[in-house]
């Protein structure tokens, strides 16, 4: 044991079973949206042969398939135009099977991608990334949830609600300042509902150690690996890995994905979420979420 370790070693954050208890309390909403003559339907917009996004997507597919939302498929090369994509988009906004949709990022550099999310019907929106529901995240009148939450940011939540994690008065260190994670998931945590005090630490951060060393809740979204080390932790410190990194396995030489947090940061934090198997599964269950809350919305 060094001076850094807690004396237990960390609780895990369980993003996979998270996940599959609320996939099980989706089925059910479906099951009485479709009584109700709805059926949900969720469409995806792939660009290009990206390995990760197609993997990505497929797994977006699959779990739709079993909570009972259907699902429709748009794989498009990777030399489309800008105005080819937006006419994809346009059929998906007037295609009344689909529910919500969602543009898998990132997309090729000749495309504007904010052009493109700012095309996605804000009431199809199955991201929350179109600026009209980011616009309804700032004001704050998104909730409880009368429009999309981004994915990756409502899942941290969500993993840490459901893991009985109160944030009430505890000081959050988001590191990365993203507009998929990062910048949404500030302006989650500092609703009243939640009351968490946030600082986000980006590139431009000086002492960013500094900033771990204060921290009793450490959310690492910066894509770089291993950037979270065990001695830059508070002792008992709470820890969400975001980061997906694809790096080369030293032993195999394949590709493989590693997060932000480094693996001995598990004997300094109180809990921790492991990755894969943390918030990649719940950013999967709250795209589903979305799915199924705008073919709800519909109904009343
Ligand atoms: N339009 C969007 N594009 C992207 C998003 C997004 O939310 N919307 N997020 C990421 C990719 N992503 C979903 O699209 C995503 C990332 C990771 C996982 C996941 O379950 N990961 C597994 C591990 C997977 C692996 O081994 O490669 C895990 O964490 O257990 C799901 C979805 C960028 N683009």
């Amino acid at each position: 044991m060094n001076l850094y370790t807690t004396p237990q070693p960390a609780r895990i954050l369980d993003g996979k079973a998270t996940a599959a208890a609320i996939k099980s309390e989706l089925t059910e909403r479906v099951t009485a949206l479709k009584a109700k003559g709805v059926t949900p339907g969720l469409g995806t917009v792939l660009v290009g042969e990206d390995p990760g996004s197609k993997w990505y997507v497929g797994g977006k597919h699959k779990d739709c398939a079993e909570v009972g939302i259907e699902s429709i498929r748009k794989d498009l090369p990777e030399d489309i135009t800008q105005a080819e994509l937006e006419a994809v988009l346009d059929e998906l906004n007037n295609d009344p099977a689909c529910t919500g949709y969602i543009v898998q990022l990132p997309l090729p550099k000749h495309i504007d991608t904010h052009a493109i999310l700012e095309r996605i019907d804000p009431a199809k929106d199955a991201d929350g990334l179109h600026p009209t529901n980011l616009g309804r995240l700032v004001l704050n009148v998104s909730e409880p949830l009368d429009s999309p939450l981004p994915c990756t940011p409502h899942g941290c939540v969500e993993l840490l609600l459901r893991h009985d994690i109160d944030l009430k008065g505890k000081k959050v260190l988001v590191v990365g300042r993203g507009v998929t994670v990062g910048r949404p998931l500030g302006l989650l945590l500092t609703r009243r509902s939640i009351n968490a005090t946030v600082t986000l630490a980006h590139t431009g951060t000086e002492d960013l150690a500094a900033e771990l060393a204060q921290a009793d809740v450490v959310i690492a979204a910066a894509g770089m690996p291993h950037m979270v080390k065990a001695e830059d932790l508070k002792p008992g410190a709470i820890v969400l890995d975001v980061g997906v990194s694809r790096v080369e396995d030293e032993e195999t030489g394949k590709a493989k994905v590693t997060g932000d947090v480094a693996p001995d940061a598990k004997d300094v934090a109180s809990w921790i979420s492991p990755n894969p198997g943390g918030v990649g599964p719940m950013t999967r269950a709250m795209l589903l979420a979305n799915v199924v809350e705008a073919a709800e919305r519909q109904t009343r």
